[in-house]
């Protein structure tokens, strides 16, 4: 089985992660493709700023009913800084034969060299990467499969700032995430 592993941080979920997550998998063949929320990004020492239950209810709204789609919390059930080459090796002791594919955006691709033992994630896993508005080219000397997506100006930090001031984010996430944070009061 061709899998792919989603990483983020997820705070909030948006269109762009799951455009991301589909156009991967049709394009990379992916049999699955889980999302897998971070408790702590080793580049973000901050932390999230929704709680991870939070994170988590709102991922499960935003792929419910979507074959192919699961969200793992391997990282929020492990703790602390979520060190992706941990994940993988957790990933390939469950699933010894599956072909494993780590998705992302060009810029964190960008930044791959400054993670935590970065030639043991390219032996766990192949990069599958997407474009992403705002980036330059993918310039890297880091193999990777490249996937088109039609760009997206879509981040969780313009969709936090949106909310903090009271505008609307009709459009750039699934309406069950929007009523989730409406209702929650979350980033405001
Ligand atoms: N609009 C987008 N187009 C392409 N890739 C994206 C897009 N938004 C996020 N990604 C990718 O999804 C992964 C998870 O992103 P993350 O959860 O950090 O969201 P983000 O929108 O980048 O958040 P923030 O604005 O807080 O940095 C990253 O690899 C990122 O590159
Ligand atoms: O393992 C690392 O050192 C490492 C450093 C930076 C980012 N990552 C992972 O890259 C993924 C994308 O992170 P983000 O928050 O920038 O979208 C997420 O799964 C992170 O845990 C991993």
């Amino acid at each position: 089985m061709r899998l792919g592993l989603f990483g983020g941080s997820f705070d909030p979920v948006h269109n762009g992660h799951l455009a991301l997550a589909a156009c991967c998998a049709e394009q990379g063949q992916l049999d699955a493709v889980w999302l897998i929320p971070a408790a702590v990004q080793p580049l973000k020492p901050d932390g999230p700023v929704a709680a991870d239950a939070d994170r988590v209810a709102m991922l499960r709204l935003a792929t419910e009913g979507q074959a192919g789609r699961e969200v793992s919390t391997i990282e929020i059930d492990r703790g602390g800084v979520s060190y992706t080459v941990d994940t993988l090796r957790q990933m390939r002791g469950q699933l010894p034969d599956a072909e494993l594919f780590f998705l992302m955006g060009a810029d964190t691709l960008r930044d791959f060299s400054s993670w935590r033992e970065p030639a043991e994630v390219l032996r766990l896993a192949r990069p599958m990467v997407v474009q992403r508005p705002g980036e330059g080219g993918v310039a890297t000397e880091v193999p990777h499969l490249r996937i088109d997506m039609p760009p997206m100006a879509v981040s969780s930090s313009d969709l936090r700032r949106r909310i903090a001031a009271g505008e609307s984010i009709v459009g750039l996430v699934p309406d069950t995430v929007a009523e989730y944070i409406a209702r929650h009061g979350l980033y405001r």
